[in-house]
């Protein structure tokens, strides 16, 4: 998959004379690389100090005023073509935060912000095709740190998705904790959250996202991943599932809570059909296989809400974003183990969870002393990301690549 081009609007291309980007930082996962940046070229309070009215300094912003308006933008690629990546680094500069309009940028002395396993393992090509050092953040205390940032800071973040309603969840900020975070990205993490950088991996499981497109690739020779996404539905799993009817002639089991409808084992008719895998339409498999994935995940992710008696659970990780009907499969799991007693919820912006999570970690680090801080705070972040506000669009749906409009507040 080719990145597209992020669009940054006129007045905020960091080509343009001012323009600026800052805070770039990295999700390398097993299947995709997360990036996050912002970029600005404008300072509001500037803008006012200009007119004569008010002249306050970047610092200065209150709660009523915000102190930065720019573009928060989002960008995915696949791991496997990491190259493009750092070809789109390279050509916008993105890694050259406040340093743009230098001739000789002090690239060997630049550090970005980077976390999942890729930042351990691409460390060295990073240094040796941009000449810049990623600093590790923890995978974990980055999910955990973006998803926390996201339900207080943005506005409708968060929802619920059940027959094909979605509704968005007011989240109370003083009743946020504990809940269960499910990461579903190559693999599946799971995280009892406690409060902000609290939290204990309680589970996981090795069948995730990897597993859907890998085993989904090799049973319908999709080329990509969403041509297989596309497929499953259009699917009917029925043709593949043996379903609890299938077993008992039709009938519900009715005395255990089981109706005909539901599937007793997954790809179970492959076993009596005397089909051969070319027998099977693609698309029922896909259906099939994303059921089957979405149904064991959901199920595990229920006992553990259970184990921890936690009454929400959080989904993030590429393989939930825009996919409806994984979304849909993944409540109706849950509803049904937890008799309705668990919520599973879901987040607009959940497969970038890891990558805001290292962005945020920007403003932890202590005092200055090296050029990540001074090339990549160009303003009191801790304002913007103490959660405050970030404005989105209603409808802020992200794919791709995306950018969302933001203003940055002080506290
Ligand atoms: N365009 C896409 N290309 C590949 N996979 C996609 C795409 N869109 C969604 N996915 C799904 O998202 C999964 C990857 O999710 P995510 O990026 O959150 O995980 P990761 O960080 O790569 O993995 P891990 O955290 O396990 O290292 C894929 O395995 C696949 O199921
Ligand atoms: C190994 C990680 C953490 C890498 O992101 C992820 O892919 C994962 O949680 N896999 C599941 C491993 C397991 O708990 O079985």
């Amino acid at each position: 998959m080719d990145p597209k081009e992020v669009e940054i609007p006129g007045n905020s291309d960091p080509n343009q004379p001012g323009g600026r980007i800052s805070h770039l930082a990295l999700d390398i996962g097993g299947s995709l690389i997360k990036m996050v940046y912002f970029s600005t070229n404008y300072d509001v309070d500037d803008e006012v100090g200009r007119s004569g009215k008010k002249s306050l300094g970047v610092s200065s912003g209150n709660r009523d005023h915000p102190v930065l308006k720019g573009r928060l933008h989002f960008v995915k690629f696949q791991t496997s073509k990491i190259n493009d990546c750092l070809e789109f680094i390279k050509t916008k500069q993105l890694h050259l935060g406040g340093y743009q309009h230098l001739e000789a940028p002090p690239i060997d002395k630049i550090i970005i912000k980077a976390t999942g396993g890729g930042a351990h393992k691409y460390a060295d090509l990073f240094k040796e095709k941009l000449g810049i050092s990623l600093d590790k953040e923890d995978e974990m205390n980055c999910l955990v740190g973006g998803v926390n940032f996201l339900l207080k800071a943005v506005h409708q973040e968060a929802f619920t998705y059940m027959d094909g309603q979605k509704e968005f969840v007011q989240i109370d900020h003083n009743d946020l904790y504990p809940y269960l975070l499910v990461n579903i990205g190559s693999g599946v993490s799971m995280l009892k959250v406690d409060g902000d950088g609290k939290f204990e991996r309680v589970s996981g499981t090795n069948v995730g996202g990897g597993t859907f497109w890998g085993l989904g690739r090799l049973l319908t020779n999709c080329k990509s991943f969403d041509e297989l996404l596309e497929l499953s539905h259009r699917g009917n799993n029925r043709v593949i599932d043996m379903l609890v009817g299938d077993i008992y002639g039709g009938m519900d089991y009715s005395k255990v809570g089981l109706s005909s409808t539901a599937i007793a084992s997954s790809f179970g008719k492959a076993i009596s059909d005397n089909k051969e895998l070319e027998d099977y339409r693609p698309e029922d498999l896909a259906r099939s296989l994303l059921r089957m994935i979405s149904n064991n995940i959901g199920q595990i992710s229920y006992l553990n809400a259970l184990r921890f008696g936690l009454k929400r659970i959080f989904f993030g990780g590429f393989f939930i974003q825009g996919h409806t009907y994984a979304m849909d499969t993944i409540s109706v799991a849950v509803h049904f183990w937890s008799k309705g007693e668990a919520k599973a919820m879901f987040s607009r912006h959940e497969g970038f969870l890891g990558a805001l999570g290292a962005f945020r970690s920007y403003d932890k680090h202590g005092p200055d002393d090296s050029l990540v801080h001074q090339s990549m705070r160009p303003f009191p972040f801790t304002s913007f990301l103490a959660g405050d506000k970030i404005c989105s669009p209603p409808n802020g749906e992200l794919n791709e690549t995306e950018s969302v409009d933001c203003s940055v507040y002080a506290s």
